[in-house]
């Protein structure tokens, strides 16, 4: 009864995003912003998922800007093997820039209902970006990366090694 969640697999509660609000401006484009303190744990979004076929996604989306917004999604194919496809993500999901050192939010999959769910990782504070990580394989260069050393720097780091 009540708040108590629902069961039915063909039934999913949405969560309102309150407190949230994209920025429009950061280095990074647009990039979902804490309004408030959100605890650990917190259920940011439930987002619905579409999954691409693959020769779909090979032949059209991939050659697209969409393609930046895909996210890896497991399918089976016909011999039942496990192959790579595409999935386009509804709603807020799709607006989480990433972040390698600063990550504070962790998504699941839910391959049977096709939708991702995103969580804080973390106790995160007013004014945060929310993060996740893409992985190691970005196809932009990162914001967030610390700038390359002056190449002075660098021969000095190098000779510091060798004298170690
Ligand atoms: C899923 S979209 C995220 C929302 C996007 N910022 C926007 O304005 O629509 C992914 C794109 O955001 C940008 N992006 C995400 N994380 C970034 C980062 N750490 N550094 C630079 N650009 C980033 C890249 O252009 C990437 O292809």
């Amino acid at each position: 009864m009540g708040d108590a969640p629902s069961l039915d697999p063909t039934r999913i509660p949405l969560q309102r995003c309150l407190h949230l609000e994209i920025v429009t401006d950061t280095p990074k484009g647009r990039g979902v912003f804490a309004m408030r303190d959100i605890p650990a744990k917190t259920i940011i979004d439930t987002c619905p998922v579409l999954v691409l076929g693959i020769e779909e996604n090979l032949h059209h989306v991939a050659k697209t800007s969409l393609y930046h917004y895909t996210y890896n999604w497991p399918v089976t194919d016909e011999a039942g093997k496990e192959v790579k496809a595409q999935a386009v993500i509804f709603g807020l999901g799709s607006m989480f820039n990433h972040s390698r050192e600063e990550q504070n939010i962790v998504w699941e999959r839910d391959l049977k209902r096709q939708m991702i769910t995103y969580r804080a990782l973390r106790d995160i504070r007013a004014g945060e970006e929310l993060c996740i990580s893409y992985g190691d394989h970005l196809t932009f260069i990162d914001a967030d990366a610390p700038p390359a050393p002056r190449p002075e720097e660098e021969i000095d780091q190098l000779n510091r090694i060798q004298l170690d």
